[in-house]
């Protein structure tokens, strides 16, 4: 398949064909007179988005999302590259379990599908995983979390990091101590949770376990990722613990950065999410650490659930909300809207950094020639308002919708395919 796009924008700001050819990027000049043509005038060409954070909930609960639905919604906001976390059903913790849904990205992917280990047999936070035989599989697992549940034993902590230096490997920690937020803390600890009447969820909850791990990081001198940081605190102790030269990197959600506690109010399970939604002046740090790089990522946390587990109590209630189509809507109304952010950093923030960090090699590359054809256009100026109804996942968890956000994803092409047009 081949085609030239005539007139895109870059995040740069340089206008400029592309040639998409045999899955890379090709010399425009040397595109034959009938080739197909697409007019992208007006819009932006980035690289293709690269979730470091995903649920495809396969194998398990194919009845929430499917690695083909999951990676469909990937594309439909403009991602080229997710991380599938392990907290399935089997737990991927083996070689073989890596493999498969390594293979299963392979062959029904909408996107690449890059695997994440569990670091702990069964996510039961007690005996390491097959860390160095997943790295050695087929699958090539760089990045490992038991998401879903904290590491908290620190002895394991601390092998798990000694242990993914050998390649190159991270760990990525959900960051709940589960003293201080047990399985039913559901509301950030506030004024909101006794309101409301919902176990809280302290903000020191997280951040004690950011501190002690960064410590670690220190002492065995491994990467950590902070998944999903939702509150101040954290954001203070990665940025004092990158001071010292720490290998510390975080994410912050789409949800995160735009919505808050006051929507838990209304007791709709889709905002039930782990860690909680935060007050705004949490929300307002989140949003400060992603733009001046104390955050590195995005990350979607896309985390479908079907309809059964979210009808419920709102205590009882699974947590976790999509992410994966809306994202990039998210961060430009939340960071570029507002003069927060401009587009290099963006694409940074969604492309290069999450690429670098999981060890994705042909992801998060510059739009230039010979490099691989994953791109995403974008209309910056797009607007709509959401419907989780014509979601691609099947899921319905869409605590976006209703709400007028930017829409800007116009068409994304993945190895030089295309893979989502509006
Ligand atoms: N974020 C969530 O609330 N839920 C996630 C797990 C997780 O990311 O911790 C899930 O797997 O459903
Ligand atoms: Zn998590
Ligand atoms: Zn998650």
């Amino acid at each position: 398949m081949s085609l030239l796009i005539n007139g895109a924008r870059l995040a740069d700001g340089t206008i400029t064909d592309l040639y998409l050819k045999d899955g890379v990027l090709a010399d425009p000049a040397s595109a034959p007179a009938g080739v197909e043509r697409f007019d992208a005038a007006g819009l932006l060409a980035i690289p293709g988005l690269v979730d470091l954070h995903t649920h495809l909930r396969q194998p398990g609960r194919e009845d929430a999302e499917t690695v083909d639905s999951g990676t469909d919604a990937a594309a439909r906001g403009g991602f080229t590259c997710v991380h599938a976390m392990a907290n399935t059903s089997p737990v991927t913790d083996t070689a073989e379990a890596a493999e498969y849904v390594h293979a299963l990205g392979e062959r029904e992917g909408h996107c690449q599908v890059q695997v994440v280990g569990a670091v702990t047999k069964g996510l039961a936070g007690e005996e390491l995983a097959e860390l160095g035989m997943m790295a050695d599989s087929k699958a090539k697992v760089r990045v490992f979390s038991d998401d879903g549940k904290c590491v908290s034993d620190s002895l394991l902590m601390r092998r798990a990091l000694t242990y993914v230096k050998a390649f190159d490997g991270m760990v990525a920690q959900h960051s709940q101590d589960p003293r201080l937020a047990g399985s039913t803390a559901c509301c950030h600890e506030s004024e909101w949770s006794g309101r409301l009447g919902l176990p809280g969820w302290p903000s020191q909850a997280e951040s004690v376990i950011v501190a002690r791990d960064v410590e670690l990081a220190a002492l065995t001198d491994s990467r950590v990722h902070v998944c999903h940081v939702s509150t101040a605190e954290s954001v203070e102790i990665i940025r004092w613990a990158k001071k010292r030269g720490v290998k510390v990197t975080a994410e912050a959600t789409p949800h995160h950065l735009l919505l808050d506690t006051p929507l838990v109010a209304s007791y709709d399970t889709t905002f039930k999410v782990n860690p909680p939604l935060r007050t705004s002046e949490h929300v307002e740090a989140i949003r400060e650490a992603l733009a001046d790089g104390t955050i590195d990522v995005v990350g979607t946390d896309h985390a479908p659930h079907a309809r059964q587990d979210k009808d419920h109590p709102f205590d009882i209630a699974l947590p976790g909300m999509l992410g994966l189509e809306q994202a990039l809507a998210v961060v430009i109304e939340v960071m570029i809207n507002t003069g927060r952010m401009d587009w290099p950093t963006l694409v940074q923030r969604m492309s290069s950094t999450p690429a670098a960090l999981g060890q994705v090699p042909g992801q998060g590359r510059p739009l230039a020639i010979g490099e691989p054809a994953n791109l995403v256009l974008v209309d910056p100026t797009a607007r709509a308002a959401v419907d989780a109804a014509a979601s691609k996942s099947r899921s319905r968890n869409n605590p976006y919708h209703g709400r007028d956000l930017p829409d800007p994803v116009v068409a994304t092409y993945w190895r030089g395919r295309q893979t989502y047009s509006r």
